[in-house]
């Protein structure tokens, strides 16, 4: 799409002209450093992804694949007003919340016999087939499920459609390269154009669809099929969760009016000026944290397992919130429903 910016273009512009959320210099450096720590170790490389996360796939063959594309598909907006009361889903003696929930959900509907990965079956699934697919051990549903319900049926169908109902297919388009991966999703799927405007600019985050290519090549373990030479093109995903770590750790700050407002649990638009600043600002404020635990790494002569890049770095801010939710109740994150993010 001719003047639409790139997600990293977007953010640079953004944190350039932010007015109610800014990059804190210091902050950047002291997450650096902390990340500097596990540099060598096994949270930042991309066998993480299966090692620590029991719910992800083993397999790196096309059933796991189109597991990734399906649940990347749905991998959006799970907040609930009340901490306290949100959808929870119980699989194999564990019970699971947000995202995670989601994904237990797959996976118990495959238990079920569901095919749940596979596109003939979600082009043309009911409404109440996916409500009882992703249902909820509370009564609070999850969020968006008429959403889902349709984003599930047109995906599936241009699946089939376009790519023989395998995303693989679709991988195997791509020669390799993450970025053409990134814009064959975005061409093809429409609920993965994450786009919008800010100051008379065009700008993108494609929140999912670079996540989706993220979890293709974690899944394929950065091997085969999903060994992907641009793969350190793909920044950080831009959703509510980073946001909210990054202003914990100090590398990110809003203004009194903005934090007032979050902490109201005020809701913001899609693409209201302060949701974009604070998604771009986001977005930026990893960038730099990269280039600043290079130049550390550097400077150190540390060892790195293969190049960190800003998947490594989102995926370990990512279980960082998750892990330290608890001591982050305290700094609000923003509340936006829509099917991006
Ligand atoms: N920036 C970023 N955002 C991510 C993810 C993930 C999970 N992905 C990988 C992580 C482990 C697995 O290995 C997955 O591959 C979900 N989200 C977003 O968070 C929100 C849900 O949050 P909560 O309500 O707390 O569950 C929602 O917008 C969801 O879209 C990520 O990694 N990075």
């Amino acid at each position: 799409m001719d003047g639409l910016l790139t997600p990293r273009e977007s953010a640079k512009f953004i944190a350039e002209n932010s007015r109610d959320v800014f990059i804190d210099g210091g902050g950047v450096r002291r997450v650096a450093e902390l990340l500097l720590a596990k540099a060598a170790g096994p949270e930042l490389r991309v066998g993480a992804w299966k090692a620590f996360h029991e719910l992800n796939p083993k397999a790196a063959d096309e059933a796991a694949v189109n597991w990734v594309f399906v649940t990347d598909t749905l991998n959006f907006s799970f907040w609930s007003e009340s901490d306290e009361h949100k959808c929870l889903v119980g699989y194999g003696g564990k019970t699971y919340s947000g995202y995670w929930s989601l994904c237990a959900a797959v996976n118990r509907a495959l238990d079920e016999g569901i095919p749940m990965t596979s596109a003939s079956y979600y082009a043309t699934v009911t409404l109440d087939e996916v409500r009882h697919i992703l249902r909820s051990d509370t009564d609070v549903p999850m969020p968006l499920i008429e959403e889902r319900h349709r984003i599930l049926n047109e995906t599936g169908k241009i699946l089939l459609e376009k790519f023989e109902g395998s995303f693989l297919n679709c991988v195997r388009k791509s020669d390799k390269s993450a970025q053409k991966l990134l814009h064959l999703v975005v061409e093809s799927f429409p609920s993965y154009r994450d786009v919008t405007q800010f100051e008379g600019k065009r700008i993108s985050f494609y929140k999912r669809a670079q996540i989706l290519v993220a979890d293709t090549w974690s899944v394929l373990e950065g091997k085969g099929d999903g060994c992907f030479k641009d793969i350190s093109r793909i920044t950080m995903f831009a959703d509510y969760r980073l946001p909210q770590v990054l202003v914990y750790l100090g590398a990110l700050k809003y203004s009194d009016e903005l934090l007032e407002k979050l902490l109201k649990g005020e809701m913001l638009l899609y693409g209201n000026r302060q949701e974009v600043e604070i998604r771009g600002c986001s977005l930026w404020c990893v960038e730099l944290i990269r280039d600043c635990l290079l130049e550390l790494t550097e400077k150190k002569g540390e060892k790195t397992s293969g190049e960190i890049n800003s998947i490594l770095l989102d995926y370990f801010l990512w279980d960082y919130a998750r892990d330290h939710r608890e001591d982050m109740k305290g700094i609000p994150f923003h509340h936006t429903r829509c099917i991006y993010y």
